[in-house]
């Protein structure tokens, strides 16, 4: 995977639950970057949740939305993204995802990712009779696409948020390598 674009757009990826608004927020305020998390824009534009808009137009004219969404939101400059667990069903989403900036992937166990979700009513794909059935499957079908564009890949499993921030921070860090200047004075 490319190197050295740390400077620019931060994007994460991974299944529902697996902390991408959270860490992704966290990360931005840290950074110094803007934060926008492409559900949250959808629903924006749209006025409605994603569950409504799953019921009412269904689930491809929603992923359009989101294709249109992160059209958009790449061509920023340091921003933090945190996409929809399904972005990477694209692969025109991949291609943009993979060339506008530095991909993580957050990995969370289908235990942890159940806990985390199962308050919620606005993940539509999750209201199911098994839902674990239904994030296994997930899991099996996308894991492969998030690994085929992530830059960075981090369990974020019985972790504290601002740890996982500073992971992150320093494996970033360590990607972009030291700045010219640096390694000039430590190798004259
Ligand atoms: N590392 C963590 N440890 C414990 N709880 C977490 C962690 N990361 C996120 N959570 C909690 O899990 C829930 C889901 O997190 P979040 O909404 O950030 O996931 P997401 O990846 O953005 O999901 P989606 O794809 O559905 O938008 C939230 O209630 C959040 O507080
Ligand atoms: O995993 C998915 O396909 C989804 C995840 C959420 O972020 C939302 O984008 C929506 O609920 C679909
Ligand atoms: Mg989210």
């Amino acid at each position: 995977m490319p190197t050295m674009k740390l400077a620019g757009n931060l994007f994460l990826v991974g299944l529902m639950g697996a902390g991408k608004t959270t860490v992704g927020r966290a990360l931005a305020r840290r950074s110094g970057k803007t934060f926008y998390d492409s559900d949250y824009e959808i629903e924006q534009r749209t006025g409605v949740r994603i569950a409504t808009i799953f019921d009412i137009e269904g689930e491809r004219r929603f992923r359009e939305r989101e294709t249109q969404v992160i059209t958009e939101l790449v061509q920023q400059q340091d921003i933090v993204l945190g996409t929809g667990g399904g972005a990477i069903l694209s692969p025109l989403n991949r291609q943009l995802l993979a060339r506008h900036g530095t991909v993580i992937y957050l990995r969370a166990s289908i235990d942890d990712i159940l806990t985390r979700t199962q308050h919620c009513t606005n993940r539509p794909l999750l209201q199911t009779a098994d839902p674990r059935a239904k994030l296994e499957a997930l899991f099996t079908e996308r894991d492969p696409l998030y690994r085929e564009i992530a830059d960075i890949v981090i369990d974020t499993s019985q972790q504290n948020v601002n740890l996982l921030v500073c992971q992150l921070e320093e494996r970033l860090a360590r990607l972009q390598g030291p700045p010219p200047e640096a390694s000039k004075h430590e190798n004259p």
